[in-house]
Formats: structure tokens, sequence, C-alpha cells
């Protein structure tokens, strides 16, 4: 399979699902263990991909207790995190309470929290060391919006980001991070980047994490494509040299659809 490997590094492709503002506690648990149920109906080896799921912050502890429970290999993380450890933040969540809970990954910067939040490269910057302060792996979200694309200055504009919000990471960190490309006309709506367009960008930003950092490190981050991911699509996307993984919004709600996406390697045997 062209995206788990380069020769060198194994990249173990990363499907994650983002669940954003939607599902409560019981709902969460209910679609996990379904989730957890499939995968294992269908024999899903979790050593070849590893599947991850972000649910809001007041599920986090009932995921913890059925991951734990059941001894899942489903691994999760928060939506967020505050750029601080613990004070008078009201309504922030701190990446230690991430950890105590269990969590392997948090989202940074999903283009969520930076159009509607407002939340700027500096302050991404500061929640991307907070979340290795406290052993979480960020997954950072970068991605263009419609207008930019338009320009064709989306790569450019991109990069711009990913070098902002990585400053200052040494390259052990650096060599561990997850991102994430996910333009923002293609998020929820139906519209998808082609295979091209992920392996454009995804592409880039390997190459500047090579000349940020160095080509061992740019060899072993996971970049995951995200926007209108379905199972009809992820395949294809997939195939591409450097696409590690993708993140997916609403077809993560579906189990049937997530879990289809997950074993994209059956449909690229098969399909
Ligand atoms: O985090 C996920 C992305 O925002 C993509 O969402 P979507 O699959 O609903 O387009």
């Amino acid at each position: 399979m062209t995206s788990s490997t380069n020769g060198t590094y194994d990249r173990r492709p990363l499907i994650a699902g983002n669940w954003k503002m939607n599902l409560d506690h019981v709902q969460g648990i209910t679609l996990l263990q379904k989730l957890a149920w499939t995968l294992d109906d269908a024999k899903h080896d979790y050593s070849r991909v590893e599947v991850a799921v972000f649910p809001p912050f007041t599920d986090l502890r009932g995921v913890q207790t059925l991951v734990k429970g059941d001894d899942l290999d489903i691994v999760y993380g928060g939506q967020d995190l505050s750029p601080e450890d613990s004070g008078a933040y009201t309504g922030d969540i701190s990446g230690q309470f991430l950890e105590k809970l269990g969590c392997t990954y948090v989202l940074v910067g999903h283009s969520e929290r930076r159009t509607i939040h407002n939340e700027s490269d500096e302050l991404l910057n500061r929640k991307v060391q907070a979340a290795y302060r406290h052993n979480l792996v960020p997954v950072l979200c970068v991605g263009e919006g419609l207008e930019v694309r338009q320009a064709g200055t989306h790569v450019e504009h991109t990069l711009a980001q990913l070098r902002q919000d990585v400053a200052g990471l040494d390259p052990e960190q650096a060599g561990e991070l997850v991102v994430a490309y996910e333009p923002v006309w293609a998020i929820g709506t139906g519209e998808v980047a082609g295979p091209a367009d992920a392996q454009e960008m995804c592409a880039a930003i390997r190459a500047e994490l090579a000349a940020l950092f160095d080509e061992s490190v740019a060899a072993r981050v996971r970049l995951l494509y995200g926007g209108s991911v379905k199972a009809s699509n992820a395949a294809a996307i997939l195939k591409e040299r450097d696409v590690d993984g993708v993140l997916v919004g609403g077809a993560s709600l579906d189990v049937d659809e997530f879990a289809n996406i997950v074993r994209f390697e059956h449909h690229l045997v098969t399909g």
C-alpha cells in the first residue's frame, strides 16, 4: 500500500473521526461500541490502520471507561485545548485534563476554531506547545478558504500557517506531529478536493517540514486530508503517496460509513 510506507519509515495510516458538537455522552458510547463491534466483525487489523475518534469533551470520560473496560484498540483525543495549564480560564480545558482522561491526540487549529473563534496562529502555536507539555500528539489542522483557493495562493497560505504553528518545536517533537490539510471550502459542503489536490498540498507540507526540520522528520510526520471524506472517495485519496490518513467529520457519525473508510485497503483491493 503506497500510503503506509516511504521505504524507510512506516507511516501507519490514521483514520480519525471528528464528531464535532454532535453526540451526547450516551449517544457517543453507543456509537463507539457499535464501531468497535463492526470493526471486530470485519477483523480489522489496528496495527495496519489506526482508528481515532474526537468526541466532545463531555463524552471523554465515558469513552475512556469503555475503551479501558472493553480493552479497545481505538484511540481518542480532545477537539481543542487551552494554551494554559490551569487557572482562571472559564470554559477552557487544560491539556493535563485530557492526558488524565487517556487522550492520545488533540485537534489544534481546526478551521471551525480558526474561523468561528478567531484563533490566530500565534495562539495555535501556544496550543501546540501545550499539547506536547502534556504528552498529547497534536493533530494540527491547516488549510485555505475558497477565496484563497480561487486566487491560487493556497499552498503559500497553508505553509505560512504551518510555519507559525510549529515554530519552536524540536525535531523530536516535530517528528510525532500529525498535520491535517483541510481546505475550508470542502468541509461539510459535499465538495471534496480531488486526490491530486490532496497530494499537491501534502507533498508541499512534507517538503516544508524537511526545510524547517530535516528529511527524517518530514518522512515521519503523518499527513491527513479532511473535507467531505466518505467511504466512496476515501480509498482514492488515501492511495496518494503523501496522504497518510483522513480526518472525517460528518461521515464519522455513521458507523457503517466510517467503518468502511477505516477499511479503505479492502476497497483498494476490491474496488
Ligand atoms: O474535522 C473534520 C473536517 O472538518 C471535515 O468535516 P466533513 O467531513 O464533515 O466535511
